[in-house]
């Protein structure tokens, strides 16, 4: 069985698969008569791809059992997805470059609780990885025709242990 220890999510280690939604290092400004702050622009959502249209979706997850046991990675080929919780809660993110058409060496990291992450069209990401309680996340993503899955079982045991 092979052991991952996860990294601090952080928006430069995060860089080559997507981009870390957070207001540490957002652009903001004012606005409604000063009454809120805007963190703009804070992922890029690229979900138009043959046809294809923006989808905003919850998902409740339920918590993994610890260790978390990976079983595979995914990529969607037509759309980034992007997920943002809805409780200050540490969850597992899991994401490979690509080697040839398969997920290549697997990195781990864990949230601060707030911070959301968006998968870059055609990234390699494991679902959903909850944990400590049934965990609500906004999720951002592809909807239209089209194959917008593709999954990579994993060749060998893999989990992760802080
Ligand atoms: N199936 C589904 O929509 N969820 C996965 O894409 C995921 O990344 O959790
Ligand atoms: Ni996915």
């Amino acid at each position: 069985m092979r052991t991952l220890v996860p990294e601090p999510l952080t928006a430069a280690a995060f860089a080559p698969f997507g981009d870390v939604i957070e207001v540490a290092g957002a652009q903001q400004m004012p606005i409604n008569a000063g009454t809120t702050i805007r963190f703009h622009d804070l992922a890029q959502v690229d979900v138009l791809a043959e046809g294809g249209r923006t989808l905003i979706n919850l998902f409740r997850a339920q918590p993994r059992d610890e260790p978390v046991q990976l079983s595979l990675m995914e990529r969607h080929p037509l759309g980034s997805q992007a997920f943002l919780p809805l409780v200050d809660a540490p969850y597992y993110v899991v994401v490979a470059e690509d080697d040839n058409g398969k997920p290549g060496e697997l990195r781990a990291f864990v949230s601060n609780g707030w911070q959301g992450v968006n998968y870059t069209k055609n990234v390699w990401h494991h679902p959903l990885l909850a944990l400590g309680a049934v965990r609500d996340f906004i999720v951002v993503d592809r909807g239209g025709a089209g194959v917008n899955l593709e999954e990579h079982p994993l060749e060998e045991a893999v989990c992760i242990a802080l």
